[in-house]
């Protein structure tokens, strides 16, 4: 049981917490997923980890967290077990979901931003494949969870939710889960790398590495980041091939955005038709762009109406491959607003991957 795992987590100290319920109330009569509408006292309780930064949002989630635990307990009495694990740096996440999924958790929930999701998610997958529970049948599988309590906490955005944990913790309560595409990335020397939001190579990306310099402005910090960002910007030209098709130039690229979802930078619609319900990923790429573009058609990338603008091309795909026509280096990439390295890259999606609390 995933609340038991202290012991076998031992090499990063951590971490989990028990909080057994009075079985009082069962928060998820007869739902579809999980449950099968038998008596609560048949069914076994669940092990819920609650995987939470401390220092998100410049420590908000920590201080949040620490106000929303009991309410959480009570609103989960009866028929789950809320463990509490607290991250004690960069990648722990990662570490703790696949202890949890291998220890057989049917949820576990990322507390935090973007970043936490994503390392949350990373954890589901080893060595490029999905983790299994070691002592459940095949059927068994762990759900996600995201309790958006980061700074620009993007990926909740797609659905509409807010920064809310109540509405959150609703949404857990209610148990009704979608089945949501996963990205894989590649790249030379590197292992795959999973995404649930976005991913993106140049400008975007290099923005992204300098705004994660900057996050103690909060939300100023994408601006800050994108103004470095410019700075030795030069527009380059990239050949990509799409569901393995034939290499395409595509010239002077400013950015090549890949979404599962369609926010990113802290509220901008960069791929406003891309859906995590829907098997593919939906490519935009800005091309020719310059500073002065940014200033007059930014409005139009965080309203998601930029796609009609000349320089601007979309398209879905299943897989895309990515280099420069003639290498020279540094050209950014990141998924999720984590920094990858540079070009080659390539990048596709495993449909309908994870079931998240929807
Ligand atoms: N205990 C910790 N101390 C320092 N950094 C941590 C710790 N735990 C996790 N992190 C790192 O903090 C990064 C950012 O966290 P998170 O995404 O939760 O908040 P955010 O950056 O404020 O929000 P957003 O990503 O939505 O803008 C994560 O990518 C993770 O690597």
């Amino acid at each position: 049981m995933a609340c038991g795992m202290q012991a076998a987590a031992a090499a990063k100290p951590s971490f989990l917490t028990r909080a057994e319920q009075p079985s009082a109330l069962d928060p998820f009569p007869d739902r579809g997923v999980g449950g099968n509408g038998a008596a609560s006292a048949s069914r076994p309780r669940r092990d819920f980890v609650f995987v939470v930064n401390p220092k998100g949002a410049n420590g908000r989630t920590g201080k949040e967290w620490k106000r929303l635990l009991p309410y959480l307990r009570t609103r989960l009495a009866g028929s789950c077990n809320v463990c509490e694990s607290i991250t004690s740096g960069p990648s722990h996440a990662i570490d703790i979901t696949r202890e949890a999924i291998r220890e057989g958790a049917d949820a576990v929930i990322a507390v935090g931003g973007d970043g936490t999701l994503h390392e949350v998610v990373n954890g589901f997958f080893w060595e490029g494949s999905p983790i299994l529970a070691l002592d459940k049948g095949p059927a068994h599988s762990t759900a996600l969870g995201l309790i958006p309590l980061g700074t620009g906490s993007d990926f909740a955005r797609t659905f509409g939710w807010k920064n809310d944990p109540y509405e959150a913790i609703e949404r857990i309560v209610r148990g009704h889960k979608s089945k949501v595409d996963v990205g894989v990335i590649n790249g030379s020397n590197r292992d795959p790398h999973f995404f649930i939001n976005v991913a993106d190579v140049h400008l975007s990306a290099k923005a992204g590495y300098f705004a994660s310099k900057y996050k103690r402005f909060g939300n100023l910090c994408y601006v800050f980041g994108a103004l470095r960002a410019f700075m030795g910007h030069s527009n380059r030209d990239l050949k990509i091939k799409v569901d393995g098709g034939e290499w395409e130039v595509v010239d002077k690229v400013t950015a090549l955005c890949i979404g599962n979802a369609k926010f990113f930078g802290g509220g901008m619609k960069i791929t406003p038709t891309a859906n995590p319900l829907s098997g593919n990923l939906e490519v935009v790429i800005l091309q020719d762009f310059k500073w002065y573009d940014f200033v007059f058609k930014l409005h139009k990338l965080y309203t998601g109406t930029h796609l009609s603008l000349r320089g601007v091309s979309s398209r879905s795909v299943r897989s895309i491959e990515i280099e420069e026509v003639i290498p020279k280096g540094g050209v950014y990439v990141q998924s999720d607003g984590e920094h990858l390295g540079f070009l080659p890259t390539e990048c596709s999606v495993l449909p309908a991957a994870i079931n998240i609390f929807s």
